[in-house]
């Protein structure tokens, strides 16, 4: 993504962190504040059907969405088209079917960069920081759409991760990998989004570390900024979830509150392991 002349027109307000140190355990989430907004969701993509370039369709009229207020989780089988949804989301694929809308207003249309300055941000799976670069190098990166002063969003950044603030002047590759992912949510709050999307923000991290990332993850959705993550740890992230999307084979199979799909017999059985 190349720059592109951006003002923060958005009316958008800075992400305030409320409790920086968070709870420390999932289980102390908020209990739900989510509201439907009177337009429809504050995020979706509707019946979306696609592919990439001239290959087969992955997604068949498949709808993910997201409301101010809350965690929005897609969880499925390996190969199921959750980050292909994603994906589909950000305007990386060629939808030919359905649309995406954001606060009311068809994007379907545009490219990443664009949604970005409408208010995305998304930290795709691999590749999502420059390790040769330091840790605020890296931060620095993730504000180059904004013109404003984008200090304050860095201090609540290593407020909200305050290993990054230590290890600030250090190169991103020396990090951990948990450590690295904060550095990527870290970039992509740099822009103020209005929303936060999140390809697997715990691949290959250990329990304890994915529990922090979670953590981190409640603290962000608090400060109102709404996220939609795919999750491969499906049990931990439907316990935080407000909204869990399983998605089989690139179509919708199962929608509902976290705690619906977890108590789901089907859900269970075919995909949490009983
Ligand atoms: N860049 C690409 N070009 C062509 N096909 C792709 C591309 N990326 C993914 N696919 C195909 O799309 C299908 C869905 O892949 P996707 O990565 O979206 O699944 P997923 O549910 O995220 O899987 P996983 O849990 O393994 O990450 C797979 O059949 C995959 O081979």
């Amino acid at each position: 993504m190349s720059g592109n002349p951006y003002q923060d027109d958005r009316g958008n307000k800075d992400f305030t962190i409320a409790n920086p140190k968070g709870s420390g355990e999932i289980e102390h989430r908020r209990s739900g504040q989510s509201r439907a907004a009177p337009g429809g969701p504050f995020l979706i993509g509707e019946a979306m059907t696609g592919g990439y370039g001239k290959g087969p369709d992955i997604l068949t009229e498949c709808t993910i969405a997201v409301d101010k207020g809350e965690i929005a989780v897609i969880v499925g089988p390996n190969g199921a088209g959750k980050s292909t949804a994603m994906k589909a989301i950000f305007g990386m694929l060629n939808l030919h079917g359905g649309h995406v809308r954001l606060d009311g207003e068809d994007i379907t249309e545009l490219s990443p960069q664009d949604r970005v300055v409408k208010g995305m941000g998304f930290v795709p799976q691999t590749s999502n920081i420059f390790t040769s670069m330091t840790v605020e190098e890296n931060l620095e990166m993730g504000a180059f759409i904004r013109k404003d002063d984008f200090r304050d969003t860095m201090a609540q950044v290593y407020d909200l991760f305050p290993i990054l603030k230590d290890k600030r002047r250090q190169p991103a590759g020396e990090l951990s990998g948990g450590q690295r992912q904060q550095v990527a949510v870290g970039r992509a709050l740099m822009t103020k989004p209005k929303v936060l999307m999140l390809d697997e923000p715990t691949a290959g991290v250990s329990p304890i570390v994915m529990d922090e990332l979670f953590d981190r993850i409640i603290e962000v959705s608090r400060t109102g900024i709404p996220i939609l993550m795919v999750e491969q740890n499906a049990r931990q992230a439907l316990e935080i979830a407000d909204k869990g999307y399983v998605l089989v084979q690139g179509r919708n199979a199962h929608t509902g509150s976290g705690k619906e799909l977890l108590a789901d017999d089907d859900v269970r059985r075919s995909f949490l392991g009983g």
